[in-house]
């Protein structure tokens, strides 16, 4: 019974929330995983489930009509994103000014593409570019030429992502009128740089390699001693809306709209995939079968902490899906991950 107000605890580790739960209620239980990010973790929380099921109002908050922007004026509805974010600077200003760096990069995988929502053209003007996915030679995914963003609070944060969102490709279905055709990837990276024998902690110096753009803070604040051999750590926060599963007789699309439908249902199945693989311990990932599995690679699979938020529709007519989005959480649970890799940080941490 998810249809009432309630929340059960299950092996400790399974929330149930009812279609009347409140933002506050879930975000209180996602919170400690960003107490968990500035300790030195990784950390990826996704959003899956049918079309119109509630990923975006989960994550983002309640969308405005006209556009893809959220409704920001009432807090109580924001939605995972702003909150975590939120979240982020008030435990960063509980640490010594200037220890921690963050970067924000907007991305969204849309018929099997990435597109970077924050590249901008010479007059500064936002517009999608698309980019690829890449391995490097330690084995991990990496972005060439992403756009990274400084961010030094929660509201140019949000701006940047509301920016982005604009971007977003979203086409009315006859399930849901504002539906996302598209995933999106948010990510906040955070740097810490530690220099000496001692923690001390500075702003880095340079940009990173594979960044197109940057803010011109990168450069400012505190700058390293030459004679110094800084060491930047780095923790990454994946913030994930899903495009809905849907069966296509449900929603009713058809032409460029099914064309979509076909990519989303097939980078989500090569999601379970990845998932069912490394659950059974298999030797082959197949994480190249979707740019989407590609790009998650190392939050999926990697050494991040994973949270998958599945949004089940209350309604009886949608049992198929509910139970298709079901197993997918459970193939989720499934997964029994090495021991989580944690950053050595110069702060005091509360492994867990
Ligand atoms: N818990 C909730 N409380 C109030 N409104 C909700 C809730 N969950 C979803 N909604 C509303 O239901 C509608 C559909 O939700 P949402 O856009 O989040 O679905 P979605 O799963 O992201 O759909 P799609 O995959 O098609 O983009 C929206 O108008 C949203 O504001």
């Amino acid at each position: 019974d998810i249809s009432s107000s309630g929340m059960w605890e299950k092996d400790g580790s399974v929330l149930v929330y009812g279609a009347f739960e409140s933002q506050d209620t879930v975000f209180a239980d996602v919170a400690p995983l960003l107490t968990s990010l500035l300790d030195g973790y990784n950390v990826c929380i996704m959003a899956y489930g049918q079309t119109g099921s509630g990923k975006t109002y989960t994550m983002l908050g309640p969308q405005l009509e006209e556009s893809f922007a959220f409704a920001l004026e009432d807090e109580s509805e924001l939605g995972i994103i702003p909150r975590a974010t939120q979240e982020v600077f008030r435990l960063i200003s509980e640490k010594p000014p200037g220890s921690y760096w963050v970067e924000v990069s907007v991305v969204e995988v849309y018929n099997n593409e990435i597109f970077d929502l924050l590249a901008k053209d010479s007059c500064g003007k936002v517009f999608g570019v698309k980019r690829d996915v890449v391995t490097t030679r330690e084995g991990k995914s990496n972005v060439p030429l992403l756009t990274y963003e400084t961010v030094e609070n929660a509201s140019e944060f949000l701006h940047l992502v509301i920016k982005g969102l604009q971007l977003r490709v979203r086409h009315p279905t006859l399930v849901h009128a504002h539906s996302s055709r598209s995933h999106l990837v948010v990510t906040l990276t955070i740097t810490t740089v530690v220099s000496g024998d001692e923690f001390s902690c500075t702003y880095p110096q340079k940009t990173r390699e594979n960044r197109s753009t940057s803010s011109s803070r990168a450069s400012s604040p505190a700058q390293l001693e030459a004679t110094e051999k800084p060491k930047q750590v780095r923790t990454r926060l994946q913030l994930v809306d899903l495009a809905g599963s849907e069966c296509v007789g449900m929603s009713g699309v058809t032409g460029a709209a099914l064309r979509e439908t076909s990519f989303i249902n097939r980078s989500l199945s090569a999601l379970a995939d990845v998932l069912g693989a490394i659950a059974e311990q298999r030797s082959h990932i197949p994480y190249r079968n979707s740019k989407l599995t590609h790009l998650l690679q190392d939050s999926v699979g990697g050494d991040a902490k994973l949270l998958v938020m599945l949004c089940i529709s209350p309604d009886q007519k949608y049992l198929t899906e509910s139970l298709q989005s079901l197993g997918f959480g459970t193939r989720a649970r499934q997964v029994q991950r090495g021991q989580i890799k944690k950053k050595n940080l110069p702060v005091q941490s509360k492994a867990k």
